[in-house]
């Protein structure tokens, strides 16, 4: 008699694997204007990023933005190229395939590691199809951003729901909210700022810098701004520094709106003028570096800074590819997706299937 065990029914063949997708924010294909105009055009069309009423923002985004903005990003953007590409992209295709192989280290087998942009390419659609096509019904979708803001972590959360609008028969989702008081991403950090220090000396004053959101989005209930003060004191706490050696800024503000302050670059034009003499700033809101670091802090930050009396300013990297940060990314991952390797779900069903083939098979003997 031949025998035979069979597959669950609602998988078709395919074997049921947990699938966990990485997303970061989205760059340009390329550093011109042509290539930043339709990244800039998705990226503030989304109605979390700008929450003003589509009948006043529309023309202001397609008439001044999107005229004058490519260009000057544009600039930007070349100024912190490589030739493998924009920076956000290429740390964020490295951290997936460092968290597969870290995870396969610590015996978590046949897990699919995928990554996705929010805006641009990568897209999040084509991710889902794939790690679908890979015989994933369980994903967990990680944002690279530590701390939850509506306008990065939720809306992630909204695209991953809105591609899942065209199928029918829907993978299992999960998905980290937040990590900034993870304990072994803040000791990342922390070790990130100890080893600079051990090879350069310690500075006067740290700035850690968080990329700002409107006040409004603050005021309106958005946690954003506690969880960026929660990491900076727990990083501050595991560095052992007094609170006038270090503060917390905001940077990257967008429009004319009021946005979260202090801001970064006028708080570091200040410290110059009263005559500190070395600043280091750190950006513990970006996983990885990016336009945002790159250039706005190590670059215009730096030249603000020194332009202002300062006499010496250093960018701590973020935690990219480090060895300590992708332990922790693989230990927070692990630690939502414990029960789905623990248990695996088919189980009854495959039972249920075979008991009732060996029912029909003895029926027709
Ligand atoms: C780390 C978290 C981020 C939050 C919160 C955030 C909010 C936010 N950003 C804009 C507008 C822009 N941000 C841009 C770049 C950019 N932003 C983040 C992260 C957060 N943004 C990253 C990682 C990057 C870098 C992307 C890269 O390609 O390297 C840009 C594009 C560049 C430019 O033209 O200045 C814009 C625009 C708003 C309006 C906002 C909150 C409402
Ligand atoms: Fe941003
Ligand atoms: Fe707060």
């Amino acid at each position: 008699m031949a025998r035979y065990w069979p597959e669950p029914a609602h998988t078709h063949g395919t074997p049921e694997r947990t699938g966990v997708l990485l997303v970061n924010l989205g760059t340009p294909a390329a550093p011109t204007a042509a290539a930043v105009r339709p990244y800039l055009k998705e990226f503030l069309s989304d109605p979390r990023v700008v929450e003003i009423p589509r009948v006043i923002w529309w023309p202001i985004l397609n008439g001044v933005i999107l005229n004058l903005r490519p260009k000057k990003s544009a600039e930007k953007y070349a100024a912190v190229w490589s030739d493998a590409g924009s920076p956000l992209k290429v740390h964020t295709e490295r951290q997936a395939k460092l968290l597969a192989g870290y995870l396969g280290h610590a015996g978590v087998t046949g897990v699919v590691v995928d990554w996705a942009m929010r805006y641009g390419a990568p897209s999040i659609a084509d991710a889902l199809v794939r790690m679908k096509a890979d015989g994933c019904s369980r994903i967990l979708v990680v944002p690279l951003y530590p701390q939850y803001a509506a306008s990065t972590t939720a809306s992630v959360i909204d695209e991953v729901a809105r591609c899942l609008t065209h199928w029918r028969n829907l993978p299992e989702i999960r998905y980290v909210r937040n990590f900034h008081d993870h304990p072994g991403y803040v000791a990342a950090l922390a070790k990130s700022v100890r080893d600079h220090w051990a090879k350069h000396g310690e500075p006067d004053q740290l700035v850690m810098s968080f990329h700002g959101i409107p006040k409004r989005s603050l005021d309106l209930g958005d946690p954003y701004h506690c969880e960026c003060h929660v990491t900076a004191r727990l990083l501050a706490a595991k560095l052992d520094l007094p609170p006038e050696r270090w503060q917390l800024t905001f940077q990257s503000r967008f429009g004319k709106a009021e946005w979260l302050k202090p801001y970064t670059q006028p708080t570091l034009e200040a410290l110059g003028r009263k005559g500190t003499d070395r600043v280091d700033v750190i950006c513990p809101g970006f996983a990885s570096d990016c336009l945002e670091t790159l250039e706005e802090i190590a670059l215009e930050c730096r030249t603000a800074f020194l332009g202002a009396g300062g006499k010496a300013f250093h960018y701590i990297p973020c935690l990219n590819e480090r060895h300590d940060w992708i332990a922790a990314l693989t230990d927070l991952v692990r630690s939502r997706i414990g029960d789905w390797l623990e248990a695996p779900a088919p189980a009854a069903e495959r039972l249920a299937a075979t008991a009732q083939r060996a029912r029909a098979a003895g029926a027709e003997r």
